[in-house]
C-alpha cells in the first residue's frame, strides 16, 4: 500500500525560519529580495514602470508593526494561493526548475523568514496582470486566509506587514531596519527608502572612489585596490590588498554582492589560501548562492573564479615589482608569508622574493639577490638556533652563511636551484662550518686535550665529544653542534661532494676524529683566555668543572632546549664554582 510523507507544518516553518538562517536579520534581506525581484518581472512586462521600495519601520505612535511595499509586478489571487501558500513554489525557475535570470530568489522560501521575527503576515497586493487586489494572512503555525478585497490597495505592487512576535519587536524599530535594510540593500538597482530616506548608493561605489570605499568597509586604509573581474560569472570589483597585520591563519572573508545584494561580508574561499593578506568586496550575477544566501556554494566555478581571482592578484604583484620597487618591498615587509608560499611555485614569485625579500644573513639583513652578488652560492643553515649560534663564528671566519630557518625558507631556496641551477644555493652542514675554524698551535692542542682526557667522565655523561680549536670571536669559550653520529657523516659527505677539495678534505678528518659517535660536538676555542687558563689547570676537579660549565653555557648559547640532566649539571656547575670562590677569599 502506499502512502505519502506526514509533514507538520509548524515543524517546517519552524525548521525553515529559524535553522536555516543564522539570525533573524536577514529577514530584512528575503523581504528586500522579493521587492525587488518583482520590480524586476514587472518592468520585464512594462519596462518603463516606476521601482521603488519603500520600508516603513515601526512608528512609536503607530500599530506597532513593519511595513514594506514595492512597486513590482503584483500577485494575482490565484498566485497568491499557488506561490505563498505553497512551501517551496517560487515564480523564479523555468519550465526545467532552473533559477531564472535576473532574479535574486530561486528556492521558494525566503517569505519564511519573516517569521523569525513576525507572528502574523499581512500581505495586499495587486498584480500588474489585471484582476481585484487580493489580500493574504498567514500565521507562524501555518494557517493562512486569503480574501479579495478590492478596496484593499489602489495601484500595482505589494505590502508586506509584520507583526512583531514576542521578544522580536527591537529587529523591527527604526534604526535596527535602517542599519539592517543600508547594510543589504545599499548597491541594489531600484530607490530604497527607509521612511523618507533614500539609502541606496546609485553608482557601484568601489567603482567612484575603490579606495575610500575600501577604508569604509575594511576600517582600515588599504595598501592598494586592485580592480578585478570575471565577466564569466558576471563578476566585478576590487581586491583590497591590507596594510599589515593579518595572521597567514586568519579567516579569509569577503564582501560579496550577487545581483547587487548583500550576500555577507565574511565569506570564505573567493581567492586562494596564499592571498590571505587580501579583501575582496565584488558583485557576481551567477555564482551560487546557499539556501541560507550567506554563503557561496562550494562548486567547480566557484574553483575556477578563485583561481582567476588569484591569478589577478598576482599579475598586479608582478606589475608592482616592475614598476615601483619601493612599495613592493613594503609589501613584502608586510606579508611575506603569503607571498613566500607562492614563491615556492611561481617563477615570478620568486624572482620578487630573490629582490625584496630580507633574510637574516651573517652581512646583516640581504635579500638573496645581494647575497649571490657577493657571495655567489648561498650558502645556508636551516636551523635559526643553529644559525644565530654559528653565524658569529662563521663570519669572523669570513664565511657568508644564511639563515633558511623560517617558514618556506627551504622550499624557497630548493627551488632557485632547480631555476638557476646548482651553483645558486647549498644547504650547509654545521660540520661545515666547524671545518672552517683554525687549528690551535699543538703545545696549546695537547695541553688542552689532555685537560679533555681528565674530564671524559663529564663528557660521557653529556653524551659529547671535545675538540680544540681556534676562532674568532675570542671572547666565545665553546660551541656546541648537534651532532648525531649518522647524522654528521651524512652531512659531511653531503658537503665533501659539493664543498672545494681543501675543505672536503678538512671535513673528512673532522669526522674521522671522532668516531665514537657522541650526540654532540663541544668546540672549544684556544683563542678564548678561559680555555687557555683550561689547559694549565693542575686539580682534575677543577678541570671537571670548568668543562662542564663551558658544556652547559655552550648548551645555553645553542638555545637547545634543556633536559632535565643539563638543569642538574646547571646547578652543579654554578654552585661549585660559587663555593670555590666563596672559599678563595
Ligand atoms: N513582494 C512580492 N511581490 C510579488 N511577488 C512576491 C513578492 N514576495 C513574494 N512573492 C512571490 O512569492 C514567491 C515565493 O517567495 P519566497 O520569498 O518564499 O521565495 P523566492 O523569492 O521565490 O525564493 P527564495 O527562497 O530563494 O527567496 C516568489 O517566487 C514570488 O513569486
Amino acid at each position: 500500500m502506499a502512502h505519502t510523507f506526514g509533514v507538520d507544518l509548524r515543524g517546517i516553518i519552524d525548521l525553515l525560519s529559524h535553522h536555516l538562517y543564522s539570525s533573524p536579520r536577514v529577514y530584512a534581506r528575503e523581504l528586500l529580495q522579493n521587492a525587488v525581484d518583482a520590480i524586476t518581472a514587472r518592468r520585464a512586462l512594462q519596462p518603463d514602470a516606476p521601482g521603488e521600495v519603500v520600508v516603513e519601520p515601526v512608528d512609536p505612535r503607530g500599530n506597532g508593526t513593519l511595513r514594506i511595499s514595492d512597486t513590482g509586478i503584483g500577485l494575482t489571487e490565484r498566485e497568491v494561493h499557488d506561490l505563498l501558500s505553497t512551501l517551496g513554489r517560487t515564480s523564479k525557475r523555468d519550465e526545467l526548475g532552473f533559477a531564472r535570470q535576473g532574479f535574486l530568489g530561486q528556492f521558494g522560501v525566503g517569505l519564511l523568514s519573516a517569521f523569525l521575527v513576525a507572528e502574523r503576515v499581512h500581505l495586499v497586493s495587486r498584480s500588474a496582470r489585471g484582476g481585484p487586489a487580493v489580500r493574504w494572512t498567514a500565521d507562524a503555525a501555518g494557517n493562512y486566509e486569503v480574501e479579495v478585497d478590492e478596496s484593499a490597495r489602489a495601484e500595482v505592487g505589494t505590502t508586506i506587514e509584520l507583526v512583531p512576535s514576542r521578544d522580536a519587536e527591537h529587529w523591527l524599530e527604526h534604526d535596527v531596519v535602517r542599519a539592517l535594510v543600508g547594510e543589504y540593500g545599499e548597491l541594489l538597482p531600484v530607490t530604497v527608502r527607509v521612511g523618507d530616506e533614500v539609502v541606496t548608493a546609485g553608482e557601484l561605489p568601489w567603482l567612484t572612489d575603490p579606495l575610500g570605499y575600501g577604508e569604509r568597509v575594511l576600517g582600515v586604509a588599504p595598501f592598494d585596490a586592485i580592480p578585478v573581474e570575471v565577466p564569466a560569472v558576471g563578476l566585478t570589483g576590487v581586491a583590497y590588498v591590507l596594510p599589515r597585520g593579518v595572521h597567514p591563519g586568519a579567516r579569509q572573508s569577503h564582501r560579496v554582492y550577487l545581483k547587487r545584494m548583500l550576500v555577507g561580508d565574511a565569506i570564505e574561499g573567493l581567492l586562494p589560501d596564499w592571498a590571505y593578506f587580501v579583501r575582496c568586496v565584488v558583485d557576481t550575477s551567477s555564482l551560487r548562492p546557499t539556501a541560507s544566501r550567506e554563503a557561496l556554494y562550494q562548486d567547480e566555478t566557484l574553483l575556477v573564479v578563485r583561481e582567476e581571482l588569484g591569478r589577478q592578484v598576482r599579475d598586479w604583484l608582478v606589475r608592482l615589482d616592475a614598476t615601483d620597487p619601493d612599495r613592493t618591498a613594503a609589501l613584502l615587509d608586510a606579508h611575506h608569508l603569503g607571498i613566500k608560499s607562492l614563491a615556492r611555485v611561481d617563477e615570478e614569485m620568486l624572482r620578487l622574493v630573490e629582490r625584496w625579500l630580507p633574510f637574516e644573513t651573517t652581512d646583516g639583513a640581504q635579500s638573496l639577490r645581494q647575497f649571490r652578488r657577493k657571495h655567489g652560492t648561498v650558502l645556508y643553515l636551516s636551523d635559526v638556533d643553529e644559525f644565530r649560534q654559528l653565524a658569529p663564528v662563521a663570519h669572523a671566519q669570513g664565511m657568508g652563511l644564511l639563515n633558511a630557518g623560517y617558514a618556506y625558507d627551504l622550499e624557497i631556496l630548493e627551488r632557485l636551484v632547480a631555476v638557476d641551477g646548482p651553483g645558486a644555493a647549498r644547504r650547509v652542514a654545521p660540520t661545515e662550518v666547524l671545518a672552517a675554524l683554525g687549528e690551535p698551535e699543538r703545545a696549546v692542542e695537547r695541553a688542552v686535550r689532555e685537560r679533555l682526557a681528565l674530564a671524559a667522565e663529564v663528557l660521557a655523561r653529556h653524551d659529547c665529544e671535545a675538540v680544540p680549536r681556534e676562532f674568532d670571536p675570542a671572547s666565545l669559550p665553546a660551541l656546541l653542534v648537534a651532532d648525531a653520529d649518522g647524522e654528521r657523516r651524512r652531512d659531511a659527505e653531503q658537503a665533501g661532494e659539493a664543498a672545494d677539495p681543501l675543505w672536503a678534505e678538512l671535513l673528512g678528518s673532522l669526522v674521522e676524529a671522532t668516531p665514537s659517535g657522541a650526540s654532540q660536538r663541544l668546540v672549544l676555542n684556544c683563542r678564548n683566555p678561559l680555555v687557555r687558563r683550561l689547559a694549565e689547570l693542575a686539580d682534575p676537579a677543577l678541570v671537571e668543572l670548568t668543562v662542564e660549565s663551558l658544556y652547559v653555557h655552550a648548551l645555553l648559547q645553542s638555545r637547545r632546549p634543556m633536559r632535565p640532566k643539563d638543569t642538574a649539571a646547571l646547578n652543579r656547575s654554578f654552585l661549585d664554582l660559587l663555593d670555590r670562590a666563596v672559599r678563595s677569599r
